[in-house]
């Protein structure tokens, strides 16, 4: 019998048709590696009975990405933006209702198999690989420092506010600080208070209960309640609509919170993390962000240096995501040329390590050379500046040469006299003679 994943199912109407191939059923809500077979192939995933696409979203990130995920959904779901870009981003294959057991039959065949050989001719990404893009890259001693902060505060449930530029790492923060605490194993939940209209994000953070506003079809978990016994990240805090920053204070202060529509105080035992890119002092000052909450989320404060502070690390970054980037398009990880390295360590990058990422990613791809260049990376122009500022250095020193050289023929090599064309003090001449190897005749 093959062990068969089944996720998010509420009926037991193809438990015949699954028994009859052969698999044995493993159900799984809440991901437990222990749970999960260690010859599991496939994954069966019902997403027509109940809205739990928050769930499984955070599940099948967990599972092992050789295993094949197939989607049963009801055609009116394809009009559905949030299940169809699951489907793209997660599954293998998907089977509409009513379900066609020879189709379905097929569909898991094929999953198997395939799964089966990539199982045999694949191996699982290592633990803390070389050439992961999330494995942080701390040779500087600002970042140094600042991992050190991370393993001190990690332990604890103490609040932390992630402050710093856009794409400077303040995820990978959160990240960590999740996986070096005793949370690890439970889930790491990522609400963006930046992305959503305030209605939505009420019931994406609080759920809600079917029926509460049109469209609520089913009972909902929000996000605080995902992330029971474990860590809930809010990205972005500065952009929490007022209203919810009431509701959010509450659960900070008392544990407690009500899904919209709901009757029934919830709690949820959930360490909090939140991050910011604006100047929250300067919102609490315009009345747009509370001074409570602030102080509530505000346990300890851990900034994200900017990568111009952090230079140390730019080439160490570059080659990491470049092994990542050629891993991932099959191709041959080039090194970077002479001109690369100057360009990248030149550059005052406002994107911080998002755009370095980006402009690695191009180069890896449009790379023809046997190196990659400043031009691959689109910093050609900070190379041709830097040739430009060399040349005008060259310029300003030749001229000074044949300046002090002329001056010394006109003054007979008198070098008082010759200080004085020049507009100069003796010992400055002499002082320029010796800079310029010039001896007096
Ligand atoms: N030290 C690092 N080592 C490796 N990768 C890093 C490091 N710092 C950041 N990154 C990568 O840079 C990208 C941006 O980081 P992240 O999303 O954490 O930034 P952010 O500060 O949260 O950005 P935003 O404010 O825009 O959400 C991610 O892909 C992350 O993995």
């Amino acid at each position: 019998m093959e062990p068969l994943l089944m996720a998010g199912f509420q009926c037991n109407e193809l438990n015949e048709v699954l028994a009859r191939l052969h698999f044995q059923l493993h159900y799984i809500d809440k991901y437990d590696k222990n749970k999960i077979p260690s010859n599991c192939a496939l994954c069966l995933i019902d997403l027509r009975t109940d809205n739990i696409i928050n769930e499984i979203n955070y599940l099948v990130k967990e599972l092992d990405p050789r295993i094949h995920i197939i989607v049963l959904i009801n055609k009116a779901q394809l009009d559905n933006s949030e299940i169809t870009t699951f489907i793209a981003q997660f599954a293998w294959d998907f089977c509409t209702s009513p379900i066609d057991p020879e189709r379905l039959e097929k569909c898991l065949g094929h999953g198997l198999g395939l799964s089966k050989l990539k199982q045999q001719y694949q191996t699982p990404q290592p633990e803390l690989p070389c050439n992961d893009p999330e494995h942080p890259i701390t040779q500087s001693e600002t970042m140094q420092q600042l991992y050190r902060q991370i393993e001190r505060v990690a332990p604890t449930d103490i609040p932390v506010l992630i402050r710093g530029e856009s794409g400077t790492g303040k995820e990978l923060v959160a990240t960590q600080l999740h996986q070096s605490s005793s949370r690890k194993d439970g889930p790491f939940i990522t609400v963006n208070c930046g992305a959503m209209a305030a209605g939505l994000i009420h019931s994406d953070l609080f759920g809600h209960e079917k029926g509460a506003f049109t469209g609520a079809t089913s009972n909902r978990k929000g996000k605080i309640a995902l992330a029971d016994g474990g860590t809930l990240f809010l990205d972005e805090i500065g952009d929490l609509p007022a209203e919810l920053q009431v509701n959010l204070l509450r659960f900070l202060q008392e544990g407690l919170f009500d899904s919209v529509g709901g009757c029934i105080t919830q709690s949820a035992n959930v360490r909090i993390l939140s991050a910011t890119h604006v100047d929250l002092e300067n919102a609490i000052d315009q009345g747009r962000f509370r001074l409570d909450l602030y102080y509530r989320l505000n346990g300890i404060t851990i900034n994200t240096p900017r990568l111009k502070e952090r230079r140390d690390d730019i080439i160490g970054l570059a080659n990491q995501f470049i092994r990542v980037y050629s891993n991932e398009y099959g191709l041959v990880a080039k090194p970077l040329s002479q001109s690369a390295c100057h360009a990248l360590l030149n550059y005052p990058w406002p994107g911080n390590v998002r755009e370095l990422i980006n402009r690695v990613r191009r180069a890896v791809v449009l790379c023809d050379t046997q190196q990659i260049t400043a031009q691959n990376l689109e910093l050609a122009n900070i190379e041709k500046k830097r040739h430009i500022a060399l040349s005008l250095k060259t310029l300003k020193d030749n001229a000074e040469k044949q300046a002090l050289q002329q001056a010394i023929l006109i003054a007979d090599g008198q070098v008082e006299l010759a200080a004085s064309y020049l507009d100069i003090s003796r010992a400055t001449f002499y002082r320029l003679m010796d800079k310029h190897h010039i001896q007096l005749i």
